[in-house]
């Protein structure tokens, strides 16, 4: 079969984008037929950016080209799966030097030529390719910046912070690095404490600035919950300094909200283009990002060129999670391999000096660690979770799964009861073995999750609204459901349609508005300034009054909106695990579907899990299944490292 008519047949199936297919059309008519080879590969490096990839690897391709390219796709019928050719027999039917051919099109590494090969290995679109680049040698100019500092007045202010320990911080190490470079990442798993130790690195930096006036620091996140959460740790983090660095916090920083990446860089309506940018660059003196594993490629270019040469940019984030729906997994690759130091033998050295230590342990350092690891130079992962014992409960779960061990699992999963009834440590982790997702014990732990919001809602507000409105809110991250997957019967739309009917019954339907319903925004909206992820409720103030849906603004304000001003939302009782990144909630319920999937990864599974603040609940219907997910790891495409 013709390559075009593989893409033409997968598109008709939803295999493939609109937006695949109309590349390949593009390539064809410019160049020719003569181009089909490097017409199917554009429109492959097209499909592989709606999967989150910025390229197509050509060496995974070749090996293994069904799991690379995720085809069929998850939602895949009986009837298309027949129809349509597999990823590794599409492939097959290309002529074999269709990498020849690649590099000699003129698609192909011209002048602005639509596509970019990179090491013959990786293959751009060429928007994607500027993006990387352009991160690339901002990072690299200012991993170069390094301050000349006294280590010995450094390590006082530390001593004061953090007091004086025999014992191995790396939260200290942390901010030793950070107060050095002019970038660092600082990442680490929930509760590692990088709240906890960017206020204090905030407080050593205004402390080692060099001029008489005070630092402009601008924080951030990647959405507008995130970005609440930021501010709200962070003022409750600033009460527990030492006086002296609050006091000196409280009056060099005025401004402590942190904002959305949108807002700080100035987005402007019908246009990419941020009023940020090279040419108009932010004026700041520190720009922390927190939940930086959900900024894109797109985003993350945004943001390094819109740093001043000066900028010192600091990234929160825990590196295991899931990246960005959007293409790139910029965090995840910058410190892949955070867990074991790497740091050069200088580095390590003056660390351990910065600290007090006599050294690092040996195993942290790394004599090839600058060459081969230079991003790792400029990153501490925190190991330690204050909030979870990784040898127990959540922190147990979260470790296991996210260290790829089944065997705890294996038992776990079989026996969740006796464990518990053993250490009652334990008793935060749930396990809920169902045929269907219309069981009984799935009705009856969803009805019991949603009652105390239920009852809230009958109860309506007394005199104070506002009250109300926080009380609803805080109450609506006491529980939630998370599916690994949309389509199907265990997946997201299913699942919403099967709760709204167990909630409220027959004569309500989940695409329409009604008290109660959870909403998730699924587009940026700057018209009613909400974000993607952003989650409200569908909520009556009095019996008179219509519908409104009650979301939290960017400054932690309440904010009543009518439904009519909502153009993308969707019903949130269940939400894709994707969706949920950057979100806590107190109960949350993993389902996992009754069928294998390669989008079923140890990174969905960590994310999912991790959102748990105090009780997690795993729904399965095969045991192998989430056992076969923990072994499966996300393989990142991307040449940033
Ligand atoms: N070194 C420490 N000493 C005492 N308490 C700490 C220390 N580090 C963190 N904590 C406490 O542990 C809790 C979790 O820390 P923090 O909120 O900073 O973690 P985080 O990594 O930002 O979490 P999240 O997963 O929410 O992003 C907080 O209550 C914090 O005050």
């Amino acid at each position: 079969m013709k390559p075009v008519n593989i893409l033409r047949t997968w598109y008709e199936h939803g295999w493939l984008r609109a937006v695949d297919l109309s590349l390949a059309d593009y390539l064809l008519d410019k160049l020719g037929d003569d181009a089909e080879s490097v017409a199917f590969l554009a429109a492959l490096t097209s499909h592989q950016l709606g999967h989150g990839h910025p390229c197509l690897d050509l060496k995974r391709l070749s090996e293994e080209a069904d799991t690379v390219l995720q085809l069929p796709p998850e939602h895949a019928s009986f009837e298309s799966k027949h129809a349509c050719l597999t990823a590794a027999q599409a492939l097959a039917q290309l002529p074999n030097d269709w990498l020849t051919q690649l590099q000699d099109s003129l698609a192909v590494n011209q002048a602005n030529s639509p596509l970019v090969l990179a090491n013959k290995q990786r293959l751009y679109l060429r928007r994607y390719y500027n993006y990387e680049q352009a991160i690339k040698s901002d990072l690299a100019q200012r991993c170069e910046q390094q301050d000349e500092i006294d280590v010995s007045q450094l390590r006082e202010t530390l001593n004061a912070l953090f007091g004086v320990s025999e014992q191995l911080s790396w939260q200290r190490l942390a901010c030793a690095m950070a107060v050095r470079s002019g970038f660092t990442i600082i990442t680490g798993g929930p509760g590692t404490g990088k709240t906890y130790t960017v206020v204090r690195l905030l407080a050593t930096l205004q402390q080692h600035r060099t001029g008489s006036t005070p630092l402009r620091i601008r924080l951030a996140a990647p959405t507008g919950k995130a970005a609440a959460r930021m501010t709200s740790s962070i003022e409750g983090e600033l009460g527990n300094l030492p006086e002296q660095f609050r006091a000196t916090l409280e009056s060099t920083m005025a401004n402590r909200q942190a904002v959305t990446l949108h807002r700080l860089l100035g987005s402007q309506n019908h246009s990419r283009e941020f009023k940020h940018n090279r040419r108009n660059p932010l004026l700041a003196d520190v720009v922390i990002v927190d939940e930086a594993s959900m900024v894109d490629i797109e985003m993350m270019a945004a943001l390094t060129s819109a740093l001043a040469p000066g900028t010192r940019l600091i990234l929160l984030g825990d590196k295991d999670q899931l990246a960005s729906v959007e293409a790139g997994a910029v965090l995840g690759q910058l410190c892949e391999h955070a867990e074991h130091g790497h740091y050069a033998p200088e580095l390590a050295e003056w660390l351990a000096d910065s600290h007090g230590l006599a050294e690092l342990p040996q195993s942290y350092a790394d004599k090839q660690g600058a060459s081969t690891w230079p991003y790792l130079q400029h990153t501490v992962m925190l190991h330690e979770s204050r909030r979870f014992n990784a040898e127990q409960g959540i922190g147990k779960l979260a470790h296991e799964v996210n260290t790829r061990q089944t065997q705890w699992l294996a038992r776990w999963l079989q026996d969740a009861q006796s464990i518990a009834a053993e250490n009652p440590a334990f008793n935060n982790i749930h396990t809920l073995e169902i045929s269907g997702v219309g069981h009984k014990a799935l009705r009856q732990l969803v009805q019991e999750g949603y009652q105390p919001l239920l009852d809230l809602l009958q109860q309506g507000p007394d005199a104070d609204v506002e009250q109300w409105g926080e009380q609803l809110l805080a109450q609506l991250e006491q529980f939630q459901l998370l599916a690994a997957v949309r389509s199907g019967d265990w997946g997201v739309e299913n699942l919403n349609k099967v709760i709204t009917q167990w909630l409220f019954g027959e004569q309500v339907s989940t695409d329409k508005w009604f008290v109660g319903r959870p909403v998730m925004i699924t587009q940026n909206d700057y018209s009613v300034d909400l974000r993607n992820g952003d989650i409200g409720l569908a909520v009556r103030t009095a019996a008179d009054e219509p519908i409104r849906v009650l979301f939290r603004g960017t400054s932690g304000e309440l904010r009543w909106l009518l439904p009519s001003r909502l153009a993308h939302v969707e019903t949130a009782f269940a939400m894709t695990i994707h969706k949920s990144q950057g979100s806590e909630f107190n109960h949350t319920v993993v389902v996992m579907p009754d069928h294998d999937s390669p989008i079923l990864t140890k990174e969905l599974l960590y994310t999912g899990i991790t959102r748990a603040s105090e009780h997690c609940t795993l729904v399965f219907k095969h045991d192998e299944l989430v056992l076969r997910a923990t072994e499966r790891r996300i393989q990142r495409s991307g040449g940033l490292t």
